[in-house]
């Protein structure tokens, strides 16, 4: 994996400009400590409690299905409200030295409910997590409830209706897992259902998916993100359409090269998004497993693409353009990125 070289410019060796992390599965970060630790005490099995053997499995995923069934298996080891709570916590103490200030993350229920986990212990644990990380790192959190569109679209309905009792818990709906096979327009009436609710709506389009899921995830579920999109490069009218209306991509580097979305990170069509004046923004989608946390997404790209510091700054801008949040944070958060770019020089 492509990482800053002695030869990298002498402002990468600076932090990370401040930013806003909107593509982040929270599942995503179960660093293998948690994982043994929480298999241990709930009694589940692993295929080894050796951390090393363990993420050696991580360097080697064929697809996102190989790395999704990795994926699945560990978190059966999530069981109480506690695990969900360890699991927030880490991932948000990690998130503050990377410098994130906002994060808008997915959460599947559907995974740790057909594992037998209450839906209020799952909510509860990563949401006590959530309201506390603004006294507790300095970072605003909120959740996003992400369907597993390979359950399909009444599933996606049935876990939609049960959450709605924890409504306040999170901003907005997600749709993830398989891509191929799964369109977005299969959930054309959870999304219909969640914009009655006043929920803000993303989708996962265009990471396997070809460039027609964006379309469909655009006019049909409404999104206001696409999460990923890279596919979206092979329709000129598409990207077009996303430069004209802004819609933000989150953008996933290290996890597009782990897997094999693109061959290596020098041949990332992030370089092509940004000259197609797309509105990009950087994200690392489960950092557990693909190299690590925002940060080493904003360094492998800035090393590979030998990015300006006002690039970097441009990129950060844009991921608090595109978050849900208030003016006044936003307004916050930009001044803090532009403390940053003007320090960096
Ligand atoms: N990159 C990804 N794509 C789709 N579903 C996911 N679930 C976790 N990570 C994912
Ligand atoms: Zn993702």
């Amino acid at each position: 994996m492509t990482s800053p070289t002695s030869t990298a410019p002498a402002w990468l060796s600076l932090p990370t400009p401040p930013t806003a992390e909107l593509h982040l599965h929270i599942e995503g970060t179960i660093e293998a400590d948690l994982l043994v630790a929480a298999a241990k005490r709930n009694g589940v099995e692993l295929p080894s409690y050796d951390p090393a053997v363990l993420t050696e499995r991580y360097e080697h995923f064929a697809d996102l299905q190989a790395f999704l069934d990795v994926h699945y298996a560990n978190l059966a080891v999530l069981r109480t409200e506690q695990d969900f709570y360890e699991l927030a916590s880490g991932y948000l103490t990690r998130a503050a030295a990377a410098g994130v200030r906002r994060v808008e993350a997915f959460f599947d229920p559907q995974t740790h409910v057909n594992h037998g986990v209450p839906l209020g212990e799952v909510i509860g644990g990563l949401s006590a997590a959530f309201s506390k990380a603004e006294e507790t790192h300095g970072i605003s959190a909120v959740l996003l409830l992400s369907f597993l569109r390979d359950l399909g679209a009444q599933a996606a309905e049935e876990i939609f209706r049960a959450a709605m009792p924890y409504r306040e818990h999170f901003v907005g709906v997600a749709l993830d897992s398989t891509e191929v096979g799964y369109p977005p327009s299969l959930f054309e009436k959870v999304y219909g259902m969640a914009a009655s609710e006043g929920l803000h709506r993303v989708a996962h389009a265009g990471e396997e998916g070809g460039p027609d899921y964006v379309v469909e995830a655009l006019d049909l579920l409404g999104v206001e993100r696409v999460d990923h999109g890279n596919r979206a490069l092979e329709d000129d009218d598409l990207v077009r359409r996303l430069a004209e209306d802004g819609t933000p991509l989150t953008v996933c580097p290290l996890s597009n090269v782990y897997l094999k979305g693109v061959p290596s990170m020098a041949e990332h069509p992030l370089p092509r998004m940004l000259e197609a004046g797309l509105t990009v923004t950087i994200n690392s989608d489960d950092p557990a497993y693909f190299g690590g946390y925002v940060d080493a997404n904003y360094a492998a790209v800035a090393a590979q693409f030998e990015l300006s510091r006002d690039g970097l700054a441009q990129l950060a801008a844009n991921s608090f353009e595109a978050t849900f949040s208030t003016p006044e944070q936003r307004t916050q958060w930009l001044g803090e990125v532009e403390v940053w770019r003007v320090a960096a020089s």
